[in-house]
């Protein structure tokens, strides 16, 4: 096969104009072919074109990153400083402060990046993956598996049900293709496309969402096949837009909310602190110039440059660790709110039992065994061109069928599965040339659309006289918690239409029922134990009946008393609503509408709530979680919406994952309660000593690079192991604690401050000594602020509590030892600092030890006094009802 030689990649045409065109003149016009682009082609159109992702972070330069760190107020300041010090002739002081302004930006990239990569890679794991076309492949018609973010316009893809539509395409032909864009367009069924042009599409594009020839990037197959064109991809697909601001609104977390309100608090008081501070200093020592640069400096330590760096360095470092419990995250945030969710919403088949669903009956409507019945099944799922579910494999896995039933049969017609409906029929043409409708689906939604039944060979009207006996059989298998599903049959008329309306379902006859039995998994009891044991509910949101659900939740230990159903809960308000879910733990017959809306019901309690599901239609309900689980093995649509995916289909994997997440938020915490409180006490000091002293406290620089060199060992923090509580239960954020601690914690070392300037203004004779004094401040401080977290890392005592990680002690004595060194080094003249007397020292070795004393008697008591940080309100302990696993 000839590859003609690569057209010159078009500009991105507009869909409804491609819409207008034949699937020929269409191809044409994005300069592909009918055996898509070959992948040299695909290469120079990635170039052009770009990627196909609504949010594609570029990777940027590692000197475009430090100058956008630079460009913040904070920088470009003590730039400006560094400037005035060359201007008035201190290069030496300019080179330093540009150092330390450097330097500490690098840090923050440097660890950024690191955890970005380590993030990407993870991501790459799971990325979805599409068929397209190789105009040079070994075999016309070869498709590849080509990255979804890798497809440009012009490719040519093959979908089928389950597929995501993966970018803005034209169908070129299709075999009765469904497609749901509910997520685009509201319509909440499945829409037929076909491949024919639409000569009045230019006139619609204001509708494009109504062209039958298109597919829209964020839809996906329901059932059938096509051949697409690939028209537009990324941004500039007509719901890019739509979905990028998904994208974004989804970002923010309550979490990362309370984060920025607490940056912002943490600036408030930096922009009232530092002019303070410099206005102080200008009254009482008369220099704008030192004034100005101690201010700024003062400024610089009050900023919370520090976190947002450490808080993704903690979530990168979560995510790797849930790596090695497979399971990947995809929106790193999602590693703090898998560790708060209270409540975890599951779907039942493949999550709560197992992947294999095994056939045990085909009955009559009596209850006695059917061959037919099976036949018709069997039929019916064999030529469905929806996605296969379990249910349908079980049914094309009974042995002896194909040879029997597949000769002789022919597809004319198909109305898909939707999960409305709950049932899917195909039209076929018989052997005998008789033309007839197979119908299988829910019980309930079977016979709504009967009107007569086979029994013992004879067709009976269905009256509601023996609607009950009818019930029966279908409600005893549902007892032994088999699933059940009804098959029904109607002979076509010799004039009536094929098409894909669902309306010929009417007036069918039942047939009879098959039988599944979808045994739970092993660990599900265990795992579901666990989950409730730290403090996390765990809710079953199923479209299957309610005794089938009950069935399977006893065995798991799900207490299911109380069980809402979806026509129930349809006729709820919001408010009721979020009445009935703080008490129902199982919902049954559930759309996907409806899951969502218990989701968002449970919100609305200010519950966080994950939800792990499979299906393309847990897509919404993965969506509207704070935390969508999906497993791997699942469908790409499910894989596409969920935060996180499960490589190996367990509950004790979530279990594990959310001990990370809490360990990362615990982490968090600790950080940003020694940071403020530090932050806090040093403005004490600062202060005071601005009043009281003729010089400065600490010189600028110093100032600077004790703010540095703290911060390097506050990294380490994101490695410490956390206290057994903070794994026990979801924990919320409390601003109010955030201030109990600081307003404790804060004064406490300014105390200790001050009584290091007494001992150097009245023991070591510092008045006439500046650089005296502020070297033994430097010290002092920067030792005290390492130390301090071994007290407050842990509400217990220091020897009582979990050992600190390896790394936060390395880090500690490596900046306790600077802070040690730095004023007898060879370049401490550079920063101001001068040796040390041996009174120091000693007067040192006893501030330091009564320091973390009395920190330590100061957090005892606020425990004794508050609890350790009040937990969430108590989740009301579900009985359990262990049954017979
Ligand atoms: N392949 C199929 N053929 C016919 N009917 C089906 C098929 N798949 C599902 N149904 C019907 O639709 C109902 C809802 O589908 P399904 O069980 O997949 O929903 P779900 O919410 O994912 O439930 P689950 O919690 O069991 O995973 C089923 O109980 C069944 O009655
Ligand atoms: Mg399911």
């Amino acid at each position: 096969m000839g590859t003609r030689s690569a057209p010159a990649a078009p500009a991105t045409p507009d869909l409804a104009a491609v819409a207008a065109l034949a699937p020929d003149a269409a191809l044409a016009l994005l300069g592909s072919r009918a055996a898509g682009l070959s992948a040299a082609e695909s290469q120079a159109r990635l170039a052009s074109f770009g990627r196909n992702g609504v949010a594609a972070e570029p990777r940027r330069h590692i000197i475009v990153d430090l100058l956008t760190q630079l460009a913040r107020p904070l920088p470009l300041l003590l730039l400006a400083l560094a400037g005035v010090d060359v201007a008035t002739g201190q290069p030496l002081g300019a080179a330093v402060i540009g150092a330390i302004v450097v330097l500490s930006a690098l840090l923050g990239i440097v660890q950024e990046r690191r955890s970005g990569s380590a993030v990407r890679r993870l991501r790459a794991l799971v990325h979805t993956t599409v068929r397209a076309l190789r105009a040079d492949a070994n075999k016309a018609g070869d498709t590849v598996e080509v990255p979804l973010e890798q497809l440009v316009p012009g490719d040519v893809v093959v979908l089928s049900a389950g597929d995501p539509v993966p970018a803005d395409v034209r169908f070129l032909d299709t075999n009765d293709l469904f497609v749901d864009q509910a997520a685009l367009t509201g319509e909440s069924l499945p829409v037929a496309k076909h491949a024919r042009a639409l000569p009045d599409a230019a006139a619609r594009a204001g509708d494009a969402a109504a062209l039958a020839n298109v597919g829209f990037m964020g839809a996906h197959v329901t059932s059938g096949g096509a051949r697409a064109l690939v028209v537009a991809t990324g941004a500039a697909t007509g719901f890019g837009h739509v979905a990028a601001a998904l994208a974004q609104a989804r970002e923010t977390t309550p979490f990362e909310r309370d984060i920025d309100r607490v940056i912002a608090l943490l600036l408030r008081f930096m922009a009232l602190m530092a002019p303070l501070v410099f206005v102080l200093n200008l009254v009482t020592k008369h220099d704008w110039y030192e004034a100005l640069l101690f201010a700024t400096a003062v400024a610089v330590g009050l900023a919370p440059e520090m976190l947002p760096m450490i808080v993704t360095v903690n979530l990168a470092r979560g995510a790797l660790l849930l790596a090695g419990r497979k399971v990947i995250v995809k929106r790193l945030g999602a590693v703090q709110a898998l560790g708060a969710i209270d409540v975890l919403c599951t779907d039942k088949t493949g999550t709560l039992t197992q992947d294999r669903v095994v056939l045990l009956k085909h009955v009559d409507i009596d209850g006695r065994d059917s061959d037919r019945v099976l036949d018709y099944a069997y039929l019916n799922s064999r030529h469905q061109t929806g996605l296969h579910n379990l249910l349908d494999k079980a049914v094309l896995d009974q042995p002896g069928l194909p040879a029997r039933l597949d000769a002789g049969w022919r597809k004319l017609g198909e109305m898909p599965f939707d999960f409305e409906r709950r049932r899917m029929s195909v039209v076929l043409e018989g052997p005998d040339g008789a033309r007839i409708l197979v119908c299988k689906g829910a019980v309930d939604e079977i016979t709504g659309v009967c009107s007569a039944a086979e029994r013992a060979g004879a067709r009976v009207p269905f009256e509601p006289a023996h609607a009950a006996t009818l019930g029966a059989t279908a409600d005893g298998l549902n007892e032994d918690g088999l699933r059940v599903i009804a098959i029904a049959c109607r002979t076509l008329g010799p004039d009536e239409a094929i098409d894909h309306d669902p309306a010929a379902e009417r007036d069918l006859t039942l047939m009879g029922y098959i039988a599944f039995f979808d045994p739970p998994r092993e660990s599900a009891a265990a795992a579901i134990a666990g989950l409730r044991a730290h403090g996390v509910d765990v809710k079953v949101l199923s479209g299957d009946v309610p005794a089938v659900c009950a069935h399977v939740c006893r065995l798991v230990g799900i207490d299911a008393t109380a069980i809402l159903d979806g026509a129930t809960l349809e006729r709820l308000s919001d408010d009721a609503l979020a009445q009935r879910v703080a008490t129902t733990q199982v919902f049954a017959k559930l759309n996907p509408g409806q899951k969502t809306r218990v989701i968002q019901a449970l919100q609305a309690r200010g519950r966080v709530v994950g939800f792990l599901g499979d299906g393309v239609n847990d897509g919404p309900a993965l969506k509207r979680a704070d935390v969508g689980i999906a497993v791997d093995s699942g469908t790409d649509v499910a894989r596409d919406a969920a935060d996180l995916v499960l490589l190996e289909k367990s509950l004790l994997a979530v279990d594990e994952g959310i001990a990370i997440g809490r360990t990362v938020f615990g982490n968090i915490v600790k950080y940003v309660r020694m940071s403020a409180s530090s932050n806090f006490g040093n403005m004490l000091s600062v202060v005071g000593a601005s009043v009281l002293l003729p010089f400065l406290p600490m010189a600028p620089l110093q100032v600077l690079l004790n703010n540095l060199l703290y911060d390097c060992s506050q990294t380490a923090v994101t490695t410490d192991r956390v206290e057994a509580h903070y794994l026990a239960a979801p924990r919320r954020w409390e601003l109010g604690s955030l201030r109990r601690y600081v307003l404790c914690f804060g004064p406490l070392s300014s105390l200790f401050d001050y009584a290091t300037f007494a001992l150097l203004w009245f023991g070591l004779g510092a008045a006439r000594a500046p650089a005296l004094f502020q070297s033994g401040w430097f010290v002092e401080s920067l030792l005290s602020q390492a130390l301090v977290v071994y007290v407050l890392r842990a509400s217990a005592a220091p020897w009582a509590a979990v050992p600190p990680s390896r790394a936060l002690v390395a880090a500690t004595l490596a900046v306790c030892a600077a802070g040690v060194w730095l004023p007898y080094a060879p370049f401490a003249h550079l920063f101001g600092l001068v040796p040390l007397p041996p009174g120091y020292w000693w007067g040192l070795s006893a501030i330091l030890p009564g320091y973390l004393v009395l920190v330590q008697l100061a957090k005892a008591a606020l425990v004794r006094r508050f609890g350790i940080d009040r937990a969430l309100p108590a989740v009301a302990a579900p009985r359990l009802d262990t049954g017979t696993a």
